[in-house]
């Protein structure tokens, strides 16, 4: 018998082909960038390389961060203190190395970039302020340079200073003061990182004075929150909530009570997902993208930069 049923219509492919290069034209915001965290290795190599007899301590840094080297909470952190920064220890280093990020972020399609820092002094008689200005100036003369990259992509570049963990009181007021001093400059922003297990349950407290500064001078807050599990019973997370962060980086771990009072506050989360997997904080299977939430809202730049940014992701759908 013949079938009355008319043949099935064609299936669409579900989701549309694009080439592998996709995702390198896509305009980017970063808002979670270390300064010396975003250094490739062979931008250290080519320090390294320069260094008239490097001690057995500080290996070629193609031998040491290979594209399969994996690190946990316990490798990760002292990478910078007992490693990069042996590298990145001069004036003429620290801009060599920020230019080289700068370079990348505008060629990866970064249209809007906050970079974060750790100020510090790097003996050249000029102490932190030394180390924020030598960054803000190649951040100026980068945007300032090539009139083809800048109609190509103009990326806007804000800074955002770092309290390490490890800082006493006084050393992180210092980075405060640089933060309002340097606000006309681009400084937008002041963040608390560094080893999550560095200042055991509530020690971040002593911090409030420095945020509190900071949020009075109008300055964007963003808190490193959550990235490891802690017995303390989320003690330490709602002391970093009582600083009043307007956004909250990786928050891998934060128990279903601080989980939704993150939500309820409508934080900007930074996910930082590559990272998470890199520093062995999670292993990727988080559902944390329902924490991401108006990313461009959060941004502390200043508003005509937010208008800017939806007017390009508004061009970038339509076309
Ligand atoms: C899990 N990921 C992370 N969590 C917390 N802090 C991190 C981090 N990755 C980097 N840093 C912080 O950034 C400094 C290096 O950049 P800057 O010298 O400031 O430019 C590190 O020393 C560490 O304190």
């Amino acid at each position: 018998m013949q079938s009355t049923t008319a043949p099935p219509i064609p299936l669409q492919p579900a989701t549309p082909t694009f080439p592998p290069s996709f995702p390198h034209h896509l305009p980017k915001i970063e808002l979670h960038a270390h300064l010396t965290g975003s250094i490739r290795p062979a931008t250290l190599h080519t320090l390294w390389s320069a260094l008239p007899h490097p001690p057995p301590s500080l290996p070629d840094p193609l031998a040491v961060l290979t594209p399969t080297t994996r690190f946990d909470i316990k490798t990760f952190f002292p990478l910078f203190s007992t490693y990069i920064y042996k590298l990145i220890n001069t004036k003429a280093s620290l801009i060599t190395t920020t230019h080289a990020v700068l370079t990348d972020f505008r060629a990866d399609g970064v249209v809007y970039l906050e970079l974060r820092t750790t100020p510090r002094d790097l003996g050249t008689g000029e102490g932190k302020d030394g180390y924020v200005r030598t960054v803000l100036d190649c951040i100026a003369e980068f945007s300032s340079a090539s009139e083809e990259e800048q109609e190509r992509n103009p990326m806007q570049t804000y800074l955002i200073l770092s309290i390490d963990r490890r800082n006493t009181v006084a050393e992180a007021m210092e980075v405060v003061d640089l933060a309002i001093k340097y606000r006309d400059r681009g400084v937008v922003g002041l963040d608390l990182c560094g080893n999550p297990h560095a200042a055991p349950g509530d020690e971040v407290r002593r911090f409030a004075g420095a945020f509190a500064r900071a949020k009075e001078a109008g300055l964007g807050v963003t808190v490193h929150f959550a990235e490891v599990e802690k017995d303390d019973g989320g003690e330490e997370l709602r002391a970093l909530l009582d600083f009043r962060p307007d956004r909250v980086g990786h928050v891998c771990h934060p128990g279903e009570g601080i989980r939704q009072e993150v939500l309820d506050r409508g934080l900007g989360v930074e996910l930082c997902v590559s990272c998470n997997v890199m520093a062995g904080l999670t292993e990727g299977k988080d559902d944390l993208m329902r924490l991401a939430r108006k990313p461009i809202e959060c941004i502390f730049g200043p508003e005509k930069e937010r208008q800017r940014l939806y007017e390009i992701f508004r061009e970038f759908e339509t076309t």
